[in-house]
Parts: structure tokens; C-alpha cells; sequence
């Protein structure tokens, strides 16, 4: 089965103006007035922008045990509407998987319901309660990219320390999120002027800080690949920053609206707002973008996190923490950051695609001739408004609709299918 890409401004380490054809999902051939064997497809992008497909190391699902909020099938479409060809999801499920029975169907449902990648995380702890080890060679083998508890922080030191060496044994990442349940207490939002003056009650940075600090000393103690998810506070960055410089392994994902929004953004007592970690200060979010800039965070992920509108109805105290993510990252990224000349268009692609994709392994986030037919075109020269009547998640949990922007996508292509078409 072949497929004819014509007329396309490719992104990547050699940009050309040209044509890619693929070949029972692998990247054929790139180059000029390419050929169309018999049987072809052919897609004519007129000049749009094609870039390896989007890599997502974190999104919520939902499924099985919270399908109104999302399905594997509407998350999967969501994310190939916003240019992700493969992602990893959480296993903040029910039931958790968290033994193989478990585990194994779920893989066998994101396999069937989904036309893009679906790797899955399987959890660190039973019950996600922070006490029991997981059986980590039993879940490797049956296919988990790696372990994480996202939604909850391993409370225990001794139990994550654990976790790391089983981890580390059958080489696999601990994913982390990263949360002290005491220094969180009834927090909603951070803990700063901004809490006060809208009357919520915060959560201090120490929340995600001080387990950041015990964990980067328990990964080089252990060996472990670790992950950081959504760092949020600039103390985390120059955490990461001193622990990559004495040799861990670790590795850190920032999250689109903690790289866009502060908490003095947030306009009132909005529950489209809420969300863990909390948008912090202007000061932590200049020194994630900074983070990013000099290769302390690794990679953008970005959290998409569905729930229900009663959900996300009402006051900051008694909604979800949470929102959705995969069909406004890319846009949102490109018009605030790349359109403004903060980041390179080579630059966000890199930390959407080619870099967590190395980071865990992935065989994906190259356009070259070999590798997988996953990629993505967009119009990046359009303006629309951010319109959840557009989207396929169940989740229109956002801050950011309403808004103008630029990056629409026009097909996502996976393993040599059509994903997504506008
Ligand atoms: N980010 C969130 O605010 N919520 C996530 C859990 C998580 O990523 O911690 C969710 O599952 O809803
Ligand atoms: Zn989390
Ligand atoms: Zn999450």
C-alpha cells in the first residue's frame, strides 16, 4: 500500500519543498516529482507544512472506569486532530492496571480502538495507594512503556525506592508525578497573591519541590530512568538542572498551559483554571521556558486531562483538576511561541516529537527514508478560533477556547493511514 505526500514544506534537521511517498508504513522515499506506483494515494498539501508525527508521553484516556469523561477512541481521535501519531497513557484507570490480566486488555483495546499509537503506562504501586509494589518484569513483558502513578505522588520514600529498582532492573522509566499529599492539603490553585485575592485556598511549590528532591536523590541512588511530569516551579528546574549535572538519568516534560498561562492570568474563580500542578507564578514559568531553551526539560507533554462539564461547572473548590490538551497544544505553542520568535518551528517539533520519542524509546519523531509513515501536515498560515464544536475529545475542560490561533491540522498520517482529515 503506497501513499504519495506532493508538494510538501518538510520540517526537520534538512527542510526541502517536496514530495514523500511511503510503502506499507514506512517512509519510502522523499525528494522531487516522486513517482506514484499503481494503487497510490496521493495528497496534495500545496505548499503546507509536513513534520514528523506529534509524540505525546502523557494523556488521560479514561478508559475503562470513566468513559464519560473520555473513550480510547475519542482520545485517540482528539489526538490525531491535533497532529499526535503516538502517545502514552496514564493508568489512573479502574480498574488500575496494575497486574498483567489487566494490562494486557487494555493494550488490546488501544490497539483496536485507536488509528494512532497508543502505548500505555502501567501503574508503580497497586491500587495506585503507595504501598504495594507492582510486579514490574511481569507488566514489562506484557507490554508497559514504563510505571507511573499520574494523578497521585508515591507518599512512601522506601516504597518509590523500591519501585526504582525494579524499574531500573527491567529498564524501564518511573514516571512521575510529583506531589506531597501533606504540603498539598486542600490547595486548589498555587499558593501566592493571586490565591488570596480570589479568596482560594493554595498550594505552596514545596507541594512538588521537596518530592522532586527526595526523588532525584533516590534515582541516582537506584540507577533508574526518571521521569519528571508537568514541572511546574523553578526550583524543580534548577533541581533537575544540578541532578543532570552530576549523571542522573532523569528526564523532564513541561506542559503546554504551564508554559502559556501564570496564575495571575486566572481571571476569577474559574474552574477551567484548575489543574495539577497549579499554574504558578510568571517567575516559574519564565524559568520553564528557560528550562526549555537550555536542555534541562526534555520535552512538552501535554497532560490532556477530559472530564464531564458538571465536572468543571462552578467554583475552583469543588471541581476536577484537569484540561484537555491534544487538540490545542501544537496551535497554541506555534502562535505564542514560534510566531513571537521564542522558539524555532525545528525547536517545538523537536520537543513535541523527536525528543520524547528518543527519550523512551519510541520508533518515531524522524521523516526519513526507513522510518515509520507517522507524520503530520498542517496550515500553519490560517487564523481560527479554539472551538470545542471542532473537537473529538468528550472533554471541553480548556482556558483556551475562544482564542485565536494558527496550526490547523490538515491530515495525520500513522503507520502509513490516514488518522485524522480535515
Ligand atoms: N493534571 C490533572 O490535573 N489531572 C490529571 C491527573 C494528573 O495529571 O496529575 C487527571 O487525571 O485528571
Ligand atoms: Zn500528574
Ligand atoms: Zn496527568
Amino acid at each position: 500500500m503506497h501513499l504519495l505526500i506532493k508538494n510538501a514544506h518538510v520540517v526537520g534537521p534538512e527542510p526541502f519543498d517536496g514530495d514523500l511517498l511511503t510503502t506499507d508504513g514506512v517512509i519510502s522515499a522523499l525528494g522531487h516529482d516522486l513517482h506514484a506506483p499503481a494503487k497510490t494515494t496521493v495528497i496534495d498539501l500545496k505548499g503546507a507544512t509536513l513534520m514528523p508525527g506529534l509524540v505525546d508521553v502523557h494523556v488521560h484516556f479514561r478508559e475503562p472506569g470513566f468513559e464519560a469523561k473520555e473513550t480510547i477512541k475519542t482520545g485517540a481521535q482528539a489526538a490525531a486532530h491535533g497532529g499526535f501519531t503516538t502517545v502514552v497513557a496514564m493508568p489512573n484507570l479502574n480498574p488500575v492496571p496494575d497486574n498483567v490480566d489487566d494490562l494486557e486488555h487494555l493494550i488490546e483495546k488501544n490497539h483496536q480502538d485507536a488509528k494512532i499509537h497508543v502505548r500505555q503506562f502501567a501503574a508503580i504501586t497497586a491500587g495506585l495507594h503507595s504501598q504495594k509494589p507492582t510486579d514490574y518484569a511481569g507488566l514489562r513483558a506484557a507490554g508497559a512503556l514504563g510505571f507511573s502513578n499520574d494523578g497521585v505522588g508515591v507518599q512512601d520514600a522506601a516504597t518509590m525506592y523500591q519501585a526504582m529498582q525494579g524499574a531500573a532492573a527491567v529498564n524501564a522509566p518511573i514516571v512521575a508525578h510529583i506531589e506531597d499529599e501533606g504540603f498539598k492539603g486542600d490547595g486548589v490553585m498555587n499558593a501566592g497573591p493571586k490565591a488570596d485575592e480570589l479568596g482560594l485556598p493554595g498550594m505552596s511549590n514545596l507541594t512538588e519541590t521537596a518530592q522532586l528532591a527526595r526523588d532525584l536523590v533516590l534515582a541516582e541512588a537506584s540507577g533508574v530512568h526518571y521521569h519528571a511530569c508537568h514541572v511546574s516551579t523553578a526550583t524543580s528546574v534548577d533541581l533537575i538542572r544540578f541532578a543532570k549535572a552530576r549523571g542522573v538519568n532523569v528526564t523532564a516534560e513541561v506542559s503546554p498551559h504551564h508554559l502559556l498561562l501564570a496564575d495571575q492570568d486566572i481571571p476569577s474563580d474559574n474552574a477551567m483554571y484548575k489543574m495539577n500542578p497549579p499554574l504558578r507564578s510568571e517567575k516559574d514559568r519564565q524559568a520553564l521556558i528557560a528550562g526549555l531553551l537550555d536542555g534541562t526539560l526534555d520535552m512538552i507533554a501535554t497532560d490532556h486531562a477530559p472530564h464531564t462539564a458538571e465536572e468543571k461547572t462552578g467554583s475552583m473548590v469543588k471541581a476536577s483538576f484537569g484540561i484537555v490538551g491534544s487538540e490545542t497544544a501544537f496551535a497554541l505553542l506555534y502562535t505564542h511561541f514560534v510566531m513571537t520568535n521564542i522558539f524555532t518551528l525545528e525547536q517545538l517539533v523537536n520537543w513535541m516529537s523527536t525528543s520524547p520519542a528518543e527519550k523512551f524509546g519510541l520508533n518515531a519523531g524522524h521523516l526519513l527514508v526507513g522510518e515509520p509513515a507517522d507524520f503530520t501536515a498542517m496550515d500553519l498560515c490560517t487564523p481560527y478560533s479554539i472551538d470545542p464544536k471542532d473537537w473529538f475529545s468528550k472533554g471541553h475542560n480548556s482556558p483556551f477556547i475562544g482564542e485565536v490561533v494558527y496550526g490547523r491540522t490538515l491530515y495525520t498520517i500513522a503507520g502509513g493511514r490516514i488518522a485524522y482529515k480535515a
